[in-house]
């Protein structure tokens, strides 16, 4: 069986469950989960998403995203995606969390309740063609200007999420 997503409501109260595609089809909230990794630089980890996803391809994006399934725990689950899209794999902290909805014009649509997560790494990554075409480190005090600058290069969530990140960790 497909794996099922986590259909929530504005509380994250579980509503029920779906497969991936029909859920991004029919814009139902569900729950997500975004990966942060910094160095003791304070550089970000930046993934460039494989130019195959089924949106948001090519965008520059946090280190990892994606999403809890029923029956894997999500401490599971946040640990297996960082490992299998970058891998590597780090300790993570929970940080905050934050809904979001943005329609891609391909049919698809993001309507998430993302969990946000903060690791720590000093490594490069070994990204997975698969899920990831390219990936950088950008200094936190860069990162705003070059969203600015190219915004059409990032994935609406990462910036959407940038300025809480960038409080959370001052
Ligand atoms: C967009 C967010 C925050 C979650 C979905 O991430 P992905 O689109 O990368 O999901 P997977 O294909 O990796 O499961
Ligand atoms: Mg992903
Ligand atoms: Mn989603």
């Amino acid at each position: 069986m497909e794996d099922q997503l986590i259909v929530v409501n504005e509380k994250d109260e579980i509503v029920g469950y779906g497969e991936k595609m029909p859920i991004h089809k029919e814009g139902l909230l569900h729950r997500a989960f975004s990966i942060f990794v910094l160095n003791d630089k304070n550089e970000l980890l930046l993934q460039q998403r494989a130019l195959h996803k089924y949106h948001s391809a090519g965008l520059w994006a946090n280190t990892c995203c994606s999403h809890p399934i029923k029956g894997e725990d999500q401490e599971i689950t946040i640990h297996r995606r960082l490992q299998e899209e970058m891998g590597f794999d780090c300790h993570l902290e929970k940080i905050f969390d934050f809904i979001y909805k943005t329609e891609f014009g391909n049919g698809l649509t993001e309507y998430e309740f993302d969990h946000v997560y903060l690791g720590r790494y000093n490594n490069d990554p070994i990204p997975n063609p698969d899920e990831v075409a390219s990936f950088k480190w950008i200094h936190i005090d860069d990162i705003k200007n070059d969203m600015n600058n190219n915004p059409d290069q990032y994935a609406y969530w990462t910036k959407f999420a940038i300025d809480k990140f960038l409080a959370k960790i001052k």
